[in-house]
């Protein structure tokens, strides 16, 4: 297993900070699903998150996008804190990918790129009603860019195709370029390559290192521990909604406290290190 990406140069060129969670804890009632947890995220940089079931990843997630507001600590993202207010978010430049796909399934694959693109756009509803000269202008160029980023993704060909008849892989990699399409300073992935066979991982990752370097921050929520520590530049261990290790792949996989976390929660979690070892994908839903 490589602990390192090919692309640790541009890695080395990480930007100023682009989010920052700071002392972040989250409380559902008497449960603690995440404890005080910091955690920092530069331009031109992929972080990766991982943890075993229940370490309080998706949690952790939801605060740093907004959708939880912390019980305690903070998050500040391109210098301000957000509102817990999905548009507002999607506004300030970070968008975000769910574990279960969201497209549109009736929908072509330009259509739901496009969806995406409205946000950057001013028309207002009268000009939308009476498709006057702006309200063309603006549709023309959201369809262009949006076909850029099909092109970006690998989907240049599926334009008009609807995106229930994808394949599984490219469901995965459209939803990526819809969430591109807002401009986003930061893209949060949240276990993009579950389900793909080892051909669309692979994929998934030249995708995700050609994302960084066009400047975006990335974050990465992963099982699969080889995909993980092949692209990452820093990961972040989480176990029982507390850091167990932040460092770099290499310093991560070699903790014998990462593994034994895995090992400690059930049989299931125990074969995640293996499956790494093995190369085969990380594939779980949860
Ligand atoms: N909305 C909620 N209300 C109550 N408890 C919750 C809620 N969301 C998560 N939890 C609890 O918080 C803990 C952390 O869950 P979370 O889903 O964040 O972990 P995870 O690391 O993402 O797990 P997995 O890898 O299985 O998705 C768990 O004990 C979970 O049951």
């Amino acid at each position: 297993m490589t602990a390192t990406s090919a692309y640790d140069q541009s890695a080395g060129a990480a930007g100023e900070v682009i989010l920052q969670a700071e002392d972040v804890t989250m409380r559902f009632g008497g449960l603690t699903a995440v404890d005080s947890v910091n955690f920092t995220v530069r331009r031109g940089e992929i972080m990766g998150l991982i943890g075993p079931n229940g370490a309080g990843k998706t949690t952790f997630f939801n605060c740093l996008t907004g959708l939880y507001l912390p019980t305690s600590g903070r998050v500040v993202f391109d210098g301000a804190v957000l509102p817990p207010k999905p548009r507002k978010v999607v506004m300030a430049g970070m968008a975000r990918t769910f574990q279960n796909i969201r497209l549109f399934g009736n929908m072509t694959a330009l259509e739901n790129v496009m969806v995406g693109r409205y946000c950057r756009t001013t028309t207002g509803p009268f000009t939308s009603i009476i498709r006057g000269p702006k309200f063309r202008r603006d549709e023309k160029a959201v369809r262009e860019r949006s076909q850029e980023l099909l092109d970006f993704v690998g989907l240049g060909h599926t334009t008009d195709h609807l995106a229930r008849n994808l394949p599984y892989g490219d469901q995965r990699r459209l939803e990526i370029a819809r969430a591109l399409a807002t401009d986003p300073k930061l893209i949060l992935l949240d276990e993009p390559t579950a389900g793909m066979n080892p051909q669309e991982t692979r994929q998934a990752e030249e995708l995700v290192f050609r994302i960084r370097d066009t400047g975006l921050a990335v974050v990465v929520i992963e099982h699969d521990m080889r995909f993980i520590f092949n692209l990452c530049d820093r990961v972040l261990c989480l176990v029982q909604g507390r850091t167990l290790i932040e460092g770099t792949p290499a310093e991560v996989q070699s903790d014998p406290r990462v593994i034994e976390a895995y090992i400690g929660t059930g049989p299931e979690d125990a074969t995640e290190p293996d499956r790494a070892a093995d190369g085969s994908e990380g594939s779980r839903d949860a």
